[in-house]
């Protein structure tokens, strides 16, 4: 009886672990940016619910995967920062194999649920994506350039993209605004992050820009990647892709985000990053709905 409920208890904790290595609270957003996509890409009407569940299915499971892979592949980095030392590899909680066949097994069934029931584009591009950020981003890109973030951004804006080639089975001008947008978001999203995390990324040896540049330089690159950002948000409205109801809620979402960037700037606190770094979450969800809200409610 002992043996049966600690064995219970195990199988939960490590359900849990796999569950944590991809990622889930990231990947939401990735999903949810990604869903919005297959909604605007039909301009009259909705997708295919068949389809919207599958491709849900198959990008989440893969991004799951490419998560799990930066976790394997990262795990000796992740033990010296505090902010990821408690990760199930570093903790001792799973072995690189059973992460390595966990992440196969996950990533080849999303890759064979976009071929089989969505379209050999969306299973493409999804892998082009993986590729992107597991291996790209993750071995090439951020132990050797403080650009590693800016250029690995492209994996993490292609979900709309994703999104949009499942609905429709191709990629037009208007999924680029929206990847467009979340590559320029990528910027401050990380980089207040990394301000108030320098110490942990110095420690583990990562060049990310507060450490090679400074926090100064840092700072005024959050400011202009957010006016930058707030001038690509407003594409969408002047290619007349999306109404007033959304220009709106771009204007003052973006004002608000400058206005963290500007403070940030000008008057730096760590309390303040962090703040900042919760806001950029807060921008990319609040926006995206707002797509999603003008899209069906034309004012
Ligand atoms: C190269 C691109 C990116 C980098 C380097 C990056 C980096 C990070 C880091 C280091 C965290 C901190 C997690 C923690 O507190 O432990 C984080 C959190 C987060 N990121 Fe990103 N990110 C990127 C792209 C994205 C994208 C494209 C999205 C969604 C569309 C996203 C959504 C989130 C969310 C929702 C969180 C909060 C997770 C939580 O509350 O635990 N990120 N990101
Ligand atoms: C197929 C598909 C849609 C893939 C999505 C790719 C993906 C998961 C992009 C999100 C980017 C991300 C989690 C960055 C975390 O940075 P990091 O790895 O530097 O953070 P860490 O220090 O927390 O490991």
């Amino acid at each position: 009886m002992r043996t049966l409920a600690l064995g219970h208890h195990l199988s939960a904790r490590r359900l849990h672990a796999y569950y944590v290595l991809t990622k889930p609270r990231v990947n939401t957003l990735i999903v949810f940016c990604a869903v919005i996509g297959m909604f605007l890409a039909i301009p009259d009407g909705l997708p295919a619910p068949a389809t919207v569940l599958a491709a849900t299915l198959g990008i989440a499971a893969v991004a799951g995967a490419a998560a799990a892979i930066n976790c394997l592949i990262e795990q000796g980095i992740d033990a010296r920062m505090a902010r990821t030392r408690g990760r199930p590899l570093p903790r001792g909680e799973l072995t690189t194999g059973e992460v390595a066949t966990f992440s196969a097994a996950l990533g080849g069934s999303g890759l064979a649920i976009l071929y089989l029931l969505v379209n050999p584009l969306t299973m493409g591009l999804t892998l082009a994506t993986f590729v992107g950020y597991a291996v790209v981003y993750t071995m090439l890109l951020k132990p050797h350039t403080p650009q590693n973030i800016v250029i690995g951004g492209a994996s993490g804006a292609m979900p709309p993209v994703l999104g949009w080639a499942a609905a429709t089975g191709e990629v037009s001008a208007d999924a680029l605004l929206l990847f467009l947008i979340i590559f320029a978001w990528t910027p401050p999203h990380f980089w207040a992050l990394a301000l108030y995390r320098t110490a942990d990324y110095a420690r583990a040896g990562l060049p990310m820009l507060p450490v090679t540049h400074g926090a100064e330089f840092t700072r005024l690159s959050v400011l202009l990647y957010t006016l930058i950002l707030f001038g690509v948000s407003l594409l969408p409205f002047a290619t007349r892709m999306s109404g007033w109801l959304y220009l709106a809620a771009a204007v003052l979402l973006g004002a608000r985000f400058i206005g963290f960037a500007w403070k940030l700037y000008v008057d730096y606190s760590d309390p303040l990053a962090r703040r900042t770094f919760r806001y950029s979450i807060v921008y990319l969800s609040a926006l995206f709905a707002a797509l999603l809200a003008d899209h069906y409610l034309p004012i």
